[in-house]
């Protein structure tokens, strides 16, 4: 063979971040280093299936080889594994960009990770990290492509440290078309020229990749490890737990376990195959606002994009395969934008993953909160973004409820706890559960044993405004509006009626506190809402919840629609103290005044309107408290 070292070389550096993700590589002695082989397996994989797909239109790339395979050939004695494809290889430029960068926002989001202190070894474990986890291996990598349709062969060649160098390929060494990576094994690494290991590691993680893999050991016969016939058309009963998993590793890049698997064959107007996953881990692009789903789309076993919207953006979680019988082969991109083949094929799809994910919940209730625990957030989307199957939604989703504890309700639940004069399904909206939880909004109806929904995910403020209900009872929100609690009984006992001097004195106070607030809020009132604190604020009854004007003002610098309403509890003996001092110590009740908007404001997380007057008289009544 030639040395390539002879030849007009041009080196480059590694893109810092391809420096780092090496460091890292080598460097995590515990990670499975076995996974350096499907990652390379994959990549020729997808070589042979994007030559396949544009040969559909130009056959003439095929040439006369339109075997797309993989091989892999091992040499013991030179500590060599080698990986071929015949696929659709890479030019110069590309072997530049593709091995010398990392465009992969997947492997960004891994630098990140690990950058923020997950173990590396488990996150390699997880995901495709891709063409550079050979250097975990190699000492030494020789990489010789040609595109296919191409006269020139390019060699490139690094140690995974020092950058690489690039230069045209010759004679024996460049392949007829596609790619051969030889990794030059380090001398921890020298059993991956073994075949017993090459044959153990295809077997597990890339059995069933849909391009064939053979084995050639210097100076032996061939011999087929997979034959890449297409996992999803084959009879279930054939198909092993372990081969569903090794399947869906390689089609997310992805390898925890799959959480659900579904996988069926539709007949009738159209024919098609599904093989789906929902994965038990969050992906790293899960809240990409590209929001962009991952379906592959194959016409008769033929790869033909994965970029193809074949569910709502709202169930872009799911992983895997829909294999179409009728689509023509020559789909252009606008045809597969407007088909209306495809629109009946993600209609039946959605339904099917959402029954499942229905059928999952009522059979397994462990298993479908794992799902909903990731995925839930994403799948609440849905009931914003399509009306339509809002109602199906309703009857998977789960929600954290002040009777919920750890666990979740269904809507269900909650309807079938209804309190008695209850005609609405009360939510609050809050940043997170603890603080939603503390809420003083929520005494009223605790004391009622009314149960609130404590909607965290900002997704909620928006889908919660526009549902019209569940069941017939409309969703209101316990921050919003005046309270309509007084139909519901108390748990306890009777609320004591105010006498009429404490309720003349209330509206005195009422009065007060408007004339003193003036237009820091629309309005001032009494609530039953309140149990144990002495004020809050709430929105008035049109118009945004406050929680929605806050995510939109987080997001967009929106202004806040209107004023609060400060409502005060009359029950309460701050307020009754302040009642009494009415007509006397004027100091005192305009400090009350302040104090008790600024606490509802610190009750909801925010600041006071104005802190450093708040925090004088803070101090000014606790002097007189205290006797100071
Ligand atoms: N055998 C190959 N033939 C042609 N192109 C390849 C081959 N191997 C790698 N590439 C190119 O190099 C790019 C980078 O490969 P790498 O494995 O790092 O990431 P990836 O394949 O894009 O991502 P993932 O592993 O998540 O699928 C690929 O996208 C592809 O364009």
């Amino acid at each position: 063979m030639t040395d390539t070292l002879d030849r007009p070389t041009e080196t480059h550096a590694f893109q810092a971040e391809v420096s780092r993700l090496l460091h890292l590589m080598v460097h995590s002695v515990y990670s499975n280093r076995d996974i350096f082989l499907r990652e390379l397996i994959s990549n020729a994989a997808d070589a042979c299936e994007k030559l396949r797909y544009l040969a559909l239109e130009t056959p003439a790339l095929l040439g006369d080889d339109g075997n797309l395979a993989i091989t892999l050939a091992a040499d013991p004695a030179a500590k060599t594994l080698t990986v071929a494809d015949n696929g659709i290889g890479m030019t110069r430029d590309e072997l530049i960009e593709n091995l010398g960068t990392i465009a992969k926002s997947g492997t960004k989001a891994f630098l990140k990770a690990v950058g923020e202190g997950a173990k590396s070894s488990n996150l390699i474990g997880q995901f495709g990290v891709g063409f550079y986890s050979a250097f975990m291996v190699a000492s030494r990598v020789v990489v010789t492509s040609r595109r296919a349709g191409s006269d020139q062969a390019w060699t490139w060649i690094s140690d995974g440290i020092n950058g690489y160098d690039i230069r045209p390929a010759e004679g024996d060494e460049a392949p007829a078309r596609g790619t051969v990576i030889r990794l030059e094994l380090n001398d921890e690494s020298t059993t991956y020229a073994d075949e017993a290991t090459v044959e153990r590691i295809v077997e597990t993680y890339s059995a069933h990749v849909p391009v064939p893999v053979t084995f050639v050991k210097a100076g032996e016969d061939a011999k087929a490890l997979s034959d890449g016939s297409a996992l999803w058309a084959k009879p279930k009963s054939e198909i092993t737990k372990e081969a569903y998993k090794e399947f869906y590793g390689n089609v997310s890049g992805q390898w925890d376990e799959p959480a659900m698997t579904i996988h069926y064959k539709a007949e009738g107007r159209h024919e098609y195959s599904v093989l789906l996953f929902v994965p038990s881990m969050k992906p790293f692009d899960l809240f990409d606002p590209a929001r962009k789903g991952h379906l592959k789309l194959y016409v008769r076993r033929v790869f033909i994009a994965d970029d193809v919207d074949l569910l709502p953006h709202w169930l872009r979680f799911a992983r895997g395969v829909v294999d179409s019988e009728d689509l023509p082969l020559n789909l252009s991109r606008e045809m597969l934008q407007h088909n209306p083949v495809l629109e009946a094929i993600r209609k039946n799809v959605t339904s099917r993953l959402l029954s499942e994910l229905a059928k999952l919940a009522e059979s397994d209730a462990a298993k479908f909160a794992e799902i909903w625990e990731a995925f839930g957030p994403v799948l609440k989307e849905g009931l914003y973004e399509d009306a339509e199957r809002r109602d199906e939604l309703f009857k998977i989703v789960r929600f954290r409820t002040t009777a919920s504890g750890e666990a979740t309700r269904t809507l269900a639940d909650y309807v079938a706890g209804l309190k008695e004069n209850q005609t609405k399904i009360y939510y609050l909206l809050a940043d997170d559960p603890a603080r939603a939880a503390a809420s003083p909004h929520l005494e009223g109806f605790a004391g009622r044993g009314v149960e609130v929904l404590l909607l965290t995910d900002p997704v909620d403020a928006f889908w919660v405004r526009t549902a019209l209900g569940f069941e017939g009872k409309p969703f209101q929100s316990v921050t919003q509006g005046a309270s309509d609690l007084d139909a519901i009984p108390l748990v306890d006992a009777a609320e004591p009626t105010p006498d009429a001097e404490t309720a003349t004195g209330t509206v005195a106070l009422v009065a007060r506190l408007k004339e003193l607030l003036g237009d820091k809020v629309s309005d001032v009132r009494t609530s039953n809402r309140l149990a144990s604190s002495p004020s809050c604020l709430v929105a008035p009854e049109y118009g945004p919840d406050k929680q929605f004007e806050k995510i939109m003002a987080r997001h967009q610098g929106a202004a806040p629609f209107g004023k609060p309403v400060l409502e005060i509890n009359p029950r309460h003996p701050l307020i009754l103290a302040v009642v009494a001092k009415l007509g006397g110590d004027e100091s005192l009740v305009e400090d009350a005044a302040v104090l008790l908007l600024g606490q509802a404001r610190v009750a909801d997380g925010e600041a006071p309107d104005d802190p450093a007057d708040f925090g004088r008289r803070l101090a000014h009544v606790l002097e007189k408290a205290l006797g100071a």
